[in-house]
């Protein structure tokens, strides 16, 4: 996937100001409780992937930071520039959470986002126009702003809902698996956007199945299993024991003697050798052994 900046162009971002922290967040849907004292804190610039197994609870922690669900227990503390520390959060939900055939264009699934900023009963001004304008040319759409959404392709979809949320101003971007679907080209055209959004300054949550993408392009991953198994770099989550914890025994990391990461899917209807064939591979190893973890 070229034209994506490597991790070295990452700057720690330990100095970085907190734009948000989860503190103790326990979240369930009637009696089933779906997040479990979940703490971890973001900083302004962060490119975060939020990685887990098939109800993890990934969607619902974007839920209870968009401010959709209520967290039964804890706090979610936001240093955003709004009143009171708010935070302007976009939110781009799985796709297949969304109804296609509603019957609205491009510009007006955009101008959607300016909702928060003009209000329900007023018309849209010169600057949400621009602001639309602007978050289509972002994403590479102006030249579909007329046609109707559901006439799209799922990557130029995706990219619609990434406008909205652009022209919403928001700081912080949450995106429910949005490479899901999307045929190879399609996600690398996506990977270059979040790389050009995240150059300039916007925050972005992740939600993705795909592990090798996961620690190729984001410098920090969260790995969810109802709880935080861990969180940190590629390095620090990716390891046999923290994949043990969130997907069973049957998924692996493990160092070449190059100092390179591997990982392994073992089980049976991963489709990949065991580790120890991978570890005798005469081939030169790649940087991260291609695993999908989920139905993506
Ligand atoms: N609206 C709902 N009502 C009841 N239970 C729900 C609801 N949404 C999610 N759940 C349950 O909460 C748990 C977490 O689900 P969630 O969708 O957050 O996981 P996820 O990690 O996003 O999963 P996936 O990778 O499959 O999208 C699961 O047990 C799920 O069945």
């Amino acid at each position: 996937m070229n034209g994506v900046a490597e991790q070295s162009t990452w700057l720690p971002q330990d100095q970085a100001p907190l734009l948000l922290e989860l503190i103790g967040v326990s979240a369930h849907y009637d009696g089933v409780l779906a997040l479990e004292d979940v703490t971890f804190q973001v900083r302004r610039g962060d490119r975060v992937a939020i990685v887990g197994p098939n109800g993890a609870g990934k969607s619902t922690l974007f839920n209870v930071i968009a401010g959709i669900l209520k967290p039964a227990q804890g706090q979610v503390v936001m240093h955003g520039s709004g009143p009171n520390g708010r935070l302007n959060v976009g939110y781009v939900p799985q796709r297949n959470r969304i109804d296609w055939r509603f019957p609205v264009t491009v510009a007006d699934v955009v101008m959607m986002g300016r909702v928060g900023r003009i209000g329900l009963l007023r018309r849209p001004g010169r600057r949400d126009r621009e602001a639309v304008a602007s978050a289509l040319e972002q994403v590479d759409m102006a030249h579909l702003a007329h046609r109707q959404i559901g006439e799209l392709s799922g990557g130029q979809q995706q990219r619609v809902f990434l406008a909205r949320a652009l022209a919403q101003e928001a700081e912080l971007l949450l995106l429910d698996e949005p490479f899901t679907g999307l045929d190879l080209p399609s996600q690398e055209a996506l990977l270059e956007i979040l790389e050009r959004l995240h150059g300039q300054g916007i925050t972005m949550l992740v939600a993705t199945h795909d592990l090798t993408q996961a620690a190729q392009f984001f410098p920090q991953i969260l790995l969810l299993n109802r709880r935080v198994i861990a969180y940190g770099t590629p390095e620090q989550v990716l390891t046999s024991e923290m994949l043990g914890q969130a997907y069973g025994s049957q998924m692996h990391a493990v160092s070449s003697h190059a100092g390179e990461l591997l990982l392994a899917d073992t089980c049976c209807g991963g489709g990949l050798p065991p580790v120890e064939k991978l570890l005798g591979t005469r081939e030169r190893p790649q940087r991260v052994w291609p695993i999908r973890t989920g139905r993506d």
